[in-house]
């Protein structure tokens, strides 16, 4: 997968550097390159933003140093996706993680201050589709932390990154029967860690009544704190006798 960020604060993606995405990077799994948006603002100070037109509080970022910086990353007739974080854009959900990570190209789109230009999008969408996504009913002072929060849901799900295959199709959200449910508590050594026993199915060696305590302990845990997302699951009369207790 190739990546591109643009943003004004390129040290916030330092973090790619780390991690299971450094290795992915590194094994060249994930072509990722961050870009500064001032290397595309050429007046003096480097100028990224100016006033509402309207009026308003704050600041907005100018449309010129943008068109300019998506024009040189995404050559005209190339194919990829741009993703731009927005308060006022889609849930960013697992389900769109999955679909990110069968994309070949996103580029990454972090704006400041009160947002972009809009007339950023529109030229934008006029050459490649672009989506304005949100990753939660909350506010930040930018799309970084938004980017970081992508980019990682997306690359733990290619083939390779996470090392182990299987705990990506595992996930609370990944598609499958376990779709919707939280993950239940996890435990590994010591047997006995200040009085507190592991639970001994766990060390029962008995996989089929392991992995019936694992989804009664999601099946309790999501009843308890997201009891929305149980009718999103496909229960069977022992998942209905648990969430019965
Ligand atoms: N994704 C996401 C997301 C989220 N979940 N909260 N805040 C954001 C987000 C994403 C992009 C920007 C840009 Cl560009 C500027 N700001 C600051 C701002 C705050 C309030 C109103 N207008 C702009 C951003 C906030």
């Amino acid at each position: 997968m190739k990546l591109d960020i643009v943003t004004i604060f390129p040290d916030y993606f330092a973090p790619l550097d780390v991690s299971l995405l450094g290795k992915a990077r590194q094994r060249g799994d994930v072509d990722a390159h961050v870009h500064d948006l001032r290397g595309w603002a050429h007046d003096r100070h480097r100028t990224v933003d100016d006033t509402p037109y309207g009026g308003g509080p704050g600041m907005v970022m100018k449309p010129e140093p943008w068109g300019e910086a998506l024009d040189a990353i995404v050559p005209p007739g190339s194919s990829a996706r741009l993703v731009v974080p927005t308060p006022s854009g889609r849930p960013f959900t697992q389900e769109l993680a999955g679909a990110y990570a069968a994309e070949p190209w996103l580029v990454f789109a972090c704006g400041r201050y009160e947002g972009i230009d809009a007339r950023v999008i529109e030229d934008a969408r006029s050459r490649m589709p672009v989506d304005e996504v949100s990753i939660g009913d909350y506010v930040l002072a930018g799309g970084e932390s938004a980017v970081l929060v992508m980019v990682e849901a997306v690359t733990r799900l290619l083939p390779g990154v996470l090392g182990n295959a299987g705990s990506a199709a595992d996930d609370s959200f990944a598609p499958g029967r376990m779709e919707a449910l939280l993950e239940g508590p996890v435990y590994t050594k010591p047997p006995d860690w200040r009085g507190r026993p592991v639970p001994p199915v766990l060390m029962s060696g008995n996989h089929g009544a392991i992995a019936r305590w694992r989804r009664d302990e999601a099946l309790r845990r999501t009843a308890a704190i997201r009891p929305e997302l149980i009718a999103r699951n496909a229960l069977d009369d022992a998942d209905r006798r648990t969430l019965s207790e």
